[in-house]
């Protein structure tokens, strides 16, 4: 599956929807046992949430997108394909996100693809789900330390504190996910299910029993000025990069 929305495939509502009618589809496809996600345009894998669904929109725009997002999130974590990331671009905040709950991760080696949850730089907060889903791939320690500096972390160190799993040259990338791919659909697909299932299953739970919570929290917590001005702020600094 090639992430396709221009310039910078942030997940805006519409890319969500479609993102989750498309998983569906391949779920529901008996023929289909597993997907590799990229992105359609190598240096950008995902500049996560887009964050024109974040600003000067009204409390019941943000609880839309904000559920859009959790639905997302509950499908592709649980999914029963065999989900590998290959990630061939930058990869900030939600893009990290998406990443992280695929079942392998694969970075192409180049320093300008960095990786991480920088929700702080934004001045905003890393929800519960994004968090519990980094310690469950990066540990406790180093995910506290990631999520308060907002790193994001060029390839190598990437690797070595665990976020992705294997970093090759850029030209291999694709061939190294089918590889990875062959390997994990060596297993019989019952038995990796159930597996994957039974590891996810309390973080799954965690938001599941607080969903409209956190879409609640969600809401008041974007909709105060303090965050909203954040955000405007940030967005003119990415603009005035390129003067
Ligand atoms: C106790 C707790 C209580 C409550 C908590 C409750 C809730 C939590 C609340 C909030 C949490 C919300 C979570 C958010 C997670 C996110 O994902 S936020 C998004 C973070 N993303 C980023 O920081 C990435 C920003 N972008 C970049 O760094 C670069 O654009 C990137 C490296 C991706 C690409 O660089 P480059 O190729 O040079 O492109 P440009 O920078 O020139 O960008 C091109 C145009 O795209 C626009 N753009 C970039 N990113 C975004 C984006 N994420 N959303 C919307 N638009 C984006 C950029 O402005 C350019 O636009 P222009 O052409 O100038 O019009």
């Amino acid at each position: 599956m090639k992430l396709k929305n221009p310039p910078v495939n942030s997940l805006s509502l519409e890319m969500l929807t479609e993102l989750v009618i498309n998983l569906e589809k391949l779920e529901n496809d008996k023929a289909v046992r597993g997907l590799v996600l990229t992105s359609e345009y190598p240096g950008i894998f995902s500049a996560g949430l887009d964050l024109m669904e974040m600003c000067g929109r009204n409390p019941a725009h943000y609880a839309e997108y904000w559920k859009a997002l959790q639905e997302f999130w509950l499908k592709l974590y649980q999914s029963s394909l065999v989900v590998v990331a290959a990630i061939n671009g930058a990869s900030p905040a939600g893009g990290c996100l998406m990443s992280l709950i695929c079942d392998y991760r694969i970075l192409a080696d180049n320093p300008k693809y960095t990786i991480g949850l920088n929700e702080t730089l934004l001045g905003i907060v890393a929800p519960f789900w994004f968090k519990d889903t980094m310690v469950n791939t990066i540990g406790h320690r180093a995910s506290e330390r990631a999520l308060q500096l907002g790193l994001l972390f060029p390839p190598a160190e990437a690797l070595q504190v665990g976020l992705v799993d294997q970093v090759v040259p850029e030209d291999k990338l694709q061939s190294t996910a089918l590889s990875v791919m062959a390997q994990w659909l060596a297993i019989p697909d019952h038995a990796r299910q159930l597996t994957k299932t039974m590891m996810r299953k309390p973080t799954v739970d965690h938001l599941v029993k607080q969903r409209d919570a956190d879409i609640q929290n969600f809401v008041s917590f974007v909709s105060r000025d303090s965050i909203q001005k954040s955000l405007q702020m940030y967005l003119q600094k990415l603009r005035q990069k390129k003067s």
